[in-house]
């Protein structure tokens, strides 16, 4: 997104250095970005107006939905905005060489078991809140290495010890804006919507698709996670190519009306194709 003068103001995971200040930059041409403790954080200063934006990895390719992100879209007022892909290519750092733990964020050290194990077998593997984070724990100590964006070692006084510490040869984050804009149809859209089905009966879920099929409605990313409250429901996240001004995406949402108890569109924003952004 384009932005003039003095830089958007936009919440994202610190500390500074993580994927999710690259995924800010490579959105915004000048940002002023709030650096916060968790996605939870990160949301609240834009929810509250402290910042016009917030922006917060979604999806990975090999490790999945980031969970406690979809959770936080069911309570927000905030709508998605913009989508962003970078490809994480993920490094493993240290100041030391006896590496006895490794650290990072859950989702980095998913990303990278595999080869972790490998490199370490004894290792002690450790979950912090973000992969910079990790390297300020990594830098203060001779037996942790991290895991994350090779420009922590110059930003944390680290060595990189390997490169593209990655299990699998594509790593794909899928990064959203969350914002109080509508983007307007460019025609090539996708659609964020979470809900909950009425019946928990044989075909429910496949009734719910039909109006999707019919139209021939792609949809992209469908995840579904328990509703707290009310054991052994589940809450469905659906993206589907497509902007809700769009007719056909109008009339699928109107058949689906009457099936679900709850339904909320997160946001229509313009479709990100990968790869665009490789860091
Ligand atoms: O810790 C970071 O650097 C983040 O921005 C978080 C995060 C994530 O939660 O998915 C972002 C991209 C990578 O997939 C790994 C970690």
């Amino acid at each position: 997104m384009e932005t003039k003068g003095a830089g958007v103001r936009v919440s994202c995971l610190g500390p500074e250095g993580t994927w999710s200040e690259f995924a800010v930059r490579s959105m915004f041409s000048r940002a002023e970005i709030a650096f916060c403790r968790g996605f939870r954080e990160a949301i609240e200063l834009a929810e509250a107006g402290s910042t016009e934006y917030c922006v917060l990895p979604v999806e990975n390719s090999i490790e999945g939905p980031v969970t406690p992100v979809l959770d936080a879209l069911t309570s927000t007022g905030l709508r998605i905005v913009a989508e962003k892909i970078v490809s994480v290519r993920q490094a493993l750092l240290a100041v030391g060489t006896d590496i006895r733990r490794v650290v990072s964020h859950p989702q980095a050290l998913a990303q990278c078991e595999g080869r972790i194990r490998a490199m370490f077998p004894n290792a002690e593997i450790i979950s912090v809140s973000s992969t910079s984070a990790g390297a300020i724990e990594a830098a203060n100590r001779e037996d942790t290495a991290v895991v994350g964006p090779p420009w922590l070692a110059q930003k944390y006084g680290l060595r990189v010890i390997a490169q593209d510490m990655s299990d699998y040869r594509f790593n794909l984050t899928r990064f959203i804006c969350l914002g109080r804009g509508r983007p307007p149809r460019t025609g090539r859209d996708k659609t964020s919507l979470t809900l909950v089905l009425r019946d928990d009966g044989p075909g429910s879920l496949h009734r719910l698709l039909t109006p999707f099929a019919e139209r021939l409605i792609n949809l992209s990313m469908v995840v579904s996670r328990p509703e707290k409250e009310k054991p052994w429901r589940y809450r469905f996240f659906f993206d589907l190519h497509g902007h809700e001004d769009d007719s056909a995406v109008r009339s699928a949402l109107s058949d689906i009306s009457s099936m679900v108890t709850e339904m909320k569109v997160i946001g229509s924003y313009p479709r990100e194709d990968w790869p665009q952004t490789d860091a």
